[in-house]
């Protein structure tokens, strides 16, 4: 077996749940999730449209309460914490990157990646020092000073997964990456995606409507009917 299969689980959700009641009518989105990543693994969420791969994104991103169920993040419970204490479990261990790139718009890509690191307390030189690197892999190297409105769509989304993994996150949980892209672009800058965050031993969870990226993860996961298959 290897190291990673030997070694704590970087999320393990358990019966996991979460309903929305709209207008008197309640619709029961998870209905009993069950899921364990562990390090490194890099794994698929397929589902068709409206099947909750969003929502399940939001509870392991520890983004919006209302869930029933166990959220594991590192070995931590998250769903006992507060507010405050998932903030930090969340900036310590997970990168996140959506379908459009919610860059700074005032900010180049430097420092769209800069910023999470002195959040988290790093040195601006060390910020800086890891931004370019980052973006350096990405072959970004001679965009560090645009704007994301003087950047591609796909260098965009670029940007967006050097930020995600400036951190080191220990997960990173990524929204229809590339879902904006034309297929030629979307392929590239998932295969970046997908090397890079090999290349730093990160997890990741990805929602993907496209099969075909999702067969070039370790392992693909699908949402039917509020449970995994
Ligand atoms: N805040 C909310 N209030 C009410 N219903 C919601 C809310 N958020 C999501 N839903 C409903 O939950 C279901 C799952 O939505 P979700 O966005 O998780 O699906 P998805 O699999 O990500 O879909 P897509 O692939 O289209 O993005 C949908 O039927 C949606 O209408």
């Amino acid at each position: 077996m290897s190291d990673a299969a030997n070694s704590a689980p970087v999320v393990r959700l358990d019966n996991l749940r979460r309903s929305f009641t709209q207008g008197g009518v309640t619709i029961d989105v998870l209905r009993g999730v069950n899921l364990e990543i562990r390090p490194g693994e890099i794994v698929a969420l397929l589902g068709p449209s409206g099947s909750g791969k969003s929502t399940m994104l939001q509870a392991v991103g520890l983004l919006e309460g209302g869930f029933e169920g166990l959220i594991e993040i590192a070995g931590i419970n998250a769903s006992a914490l507060s507010g405050d204490a998932r903030t930090t479990l969340r900036r310590d261990h997970l990168g996140f990157v959506y379908q459009f790139h919610h860059l700074l718009p005032d900010f180049n890509a430097t420092e769209n990646v800069v910023l999470p690191q002195m959040v988290a307390g790093r040195t601006a030189a060390d910020a800086k020092a890891r931004a370019e690197e980052l973006l350096a892999a990405l072959g970004l190297g001679h965009r560090l000073d645009h704007r994301p409105n003087q950047l591609s769509g796909g260098e965009q989304q670029r940007v967006a997964v050097a930020r995600a993994l400036a951190n080191r996150p220990a997960l990173v949980l990524a929204d229809e990456p590339t879902g904006n892209l034309d297929e030629a672009t979307a392929d590239r800058v998932l295969e970046e995606f997908l090397k890079l965050v090999r290349g730093e031993g990160s997890a990741a969870l990805i929602a993907t409507h496209n099969e075909r990226l999702a067969l070039r993860m370790d392992r693909v996961v699908r949402l039917h009917e509020g449970v995994l298959v």
